[in-house]
């Protein structure tokens, strides 16, 4: 499969940040959100096979394993990968950008960040409610916000499709451009079980940074 990059750091975003974490970037992603801080990722990259892939996550000794891009959902090698780290016992992560449903054959003992994409993306044509209906606990929906219309209009889609208590949900700022505290505020006054996020990896390194 083509890998745009393989890289092990702090785990900067999801349930799982602050632990070390074995990234591997998959080239290629259909959406182009406007914010995208991973637009390196469209094109090139190397091809690289399941086995290696696996063998180079082993050395790297971390327990956790995040699949990202791109966009893993459209690799035909996913489920593949997935099954031979979880044969290992990795606890699996995928981040997907929601414009896709979960690929058949994947073993759903990956944990799935699942970003639900609003208008300040660009991207909300994509969001499908089916894309999320099988989501589950152990999952996660992940709006990125651009400010206070992209958090109204996650509220909104969230409540159309039944997902509070179902998934849990986080919303994260647009890196710079949204800013956190007032998001803090937001989710504060409205009450809903929200968890914000910041990403962590901006503040621990370099923001303009590959690989960390
Ligand atoms: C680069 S994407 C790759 C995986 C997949 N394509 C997706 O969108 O989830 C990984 C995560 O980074 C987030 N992200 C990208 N650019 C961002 C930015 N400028 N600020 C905050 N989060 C960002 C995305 O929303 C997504 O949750
Ligand atoms: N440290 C670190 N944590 C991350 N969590 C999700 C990332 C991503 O780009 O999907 C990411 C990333 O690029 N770096
Ligand atoms: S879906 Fe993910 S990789 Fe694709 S453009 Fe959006 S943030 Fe970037
Ligand atoms: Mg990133």
């Amino acid at each position: 499969m083509k890998i745009t990059e393989t890289f092990r750091s702090i785990q900067g975003e999801s349930r799982y940040s602050g632990w070390p974490c074995f990234f591997i970037r998959t080239t290629g992603c259909p959406l182009r959100c406007r914010w995208c801080d991973t637009t390196y990722s469209f094109y090139g990259g190397e091809e690289r096979t399941v086995d290696s892939l696996v063998g180079e996550a082993v050395s790297s000794g971390t327990s956790l394993v995040e699949i990202t891009g791109g966009e893993p959902f459209v690799q035909p090698e996913l489920p593949e990968l997935c099954q031979k780290l979880l044969d290992l016992g990795k606890t699996v992560l995928i981040e997907t950008s929601g414009g896709f449903p979960v690929p058949s054959g994947l073993n759903r003992e990956c944990r799935l960040i699942v970003d639900l994409k609003p208008p300040g993306s660009g991207m909300e044509a994509w969001m499908k409610a089916e894309n999320f209906a099988e989501l589950g606990t152990e999952d996660e929906i992940k709006a990125v916000l651009t400010g206070r219309e992209d958090f109204d209009w996650s509220v909104q889609k969230l409540e159309e499709w039944g997902i509070w208590g179902r998934v849990p949900v986080t919303f994260s700022p647009v890196f710079g451009e949204c800013d956190p505290r007032e998001l803090a505020r937001w989710v504060l006054d409205s009450g809903l079980p929200v968890r914000v996020q910041i990403q962590l990896h901006k503040i621990l390194f370099d923001p303009q940074l590959r690989g960390v």
